[in-house]
């Protein structure tokens, strides 16, 4: 990302050159609410997170090509980068036993401005598509049709982003959670999903 912007000076077109590998990984990180099964998280937690990435990716940039150059997009990718590099490192040192304190620091610190920062990134994004949504009537179904159901996608995004406001507190919750207890030693009482 950073390569792109030094070489054309402008984000037009970064979301373009790097859709291929945010897909993919993206679409892999649903393995990530399979592991809940074998390492100590919370499967609610993690599937919220997964699915509203995956949203994202698939269900607005992917479709809807006109969003694509918002700066919002690249506020929520260059968030995510850096959080996925982050924990990543955090995995890996971990499982060699050689974690070194800043990576931990920065796995339980980041976040604190990230999250703000990345759910910003996704709700102007979304915020963005409604007009095309609304124009080109994509992915809704109206009546009358054989199987005598209405859905707005129009109204399904406004629905999306008024979810972030339960939602996003209990992940941002969790996480500061677990920053007491890997940072600063507190037992804390998880309660079950
Ligand atoms: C259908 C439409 C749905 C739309 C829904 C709308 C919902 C809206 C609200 C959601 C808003 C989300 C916005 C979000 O996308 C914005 C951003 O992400 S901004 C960037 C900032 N984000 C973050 O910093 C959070 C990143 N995510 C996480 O940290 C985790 O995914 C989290 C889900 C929070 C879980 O973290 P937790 O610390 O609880 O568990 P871990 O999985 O990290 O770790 C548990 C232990 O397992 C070990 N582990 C886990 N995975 C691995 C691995 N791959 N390899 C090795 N080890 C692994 C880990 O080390 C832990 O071990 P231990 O307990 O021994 O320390």
């Amino acid at each position: 990302m950073a390569r792109f912007y030094m070489q054309k000076g402008t984000h037009k077109g970064l979301y373009r050159s790097i859709q291929k590998t945010l897909k993919f990984f993206q679409t892999f990180a649903l393995l990530e609410v399979v592991h809940c099964a074998v390492v100590r998280t919370s499967v609610l937690v993690t599937g919220v997170q997964v699915s509203s990435r995956i949203f994202m990716v698939w269900f607005i940039t992917h479709s809807i090509k006109q969003i694509q150059n918002e700066e919002s997009v690249i506020l929520f990718l260059v968030v995510w980068t850096v959080t996925e590099i982050t924990r990543y490192s955090f995995y890996t040192f971990s499982l060699l036993n050689h974690l070194p304190y800043f990576i931990k620091w920065a796995r339980y610190n980041f976040f604190i401005i990230l999250y703000p920062v990345g759910v910003a990134g996704e709700l102007l994004t979304i915020y963005a598509a409604l007009p095309y949504v609304k124009k080109t009537g994509m992915f809704s179904l109206r009546l009358p049709n054989k199987y005598n159901v209405s859905f707005d996608y129009y109204y399904f995004l406004i629905i999306i982003m008024l979810s972030y406001i339960p939602l996003f507190p209990q992940l941002y919750l969790h996480m500061l959670r677990q920053r007491r207890k890997v940072l600063h030693g507190e037992v804390i009482i998880e309660k079950d999903d």
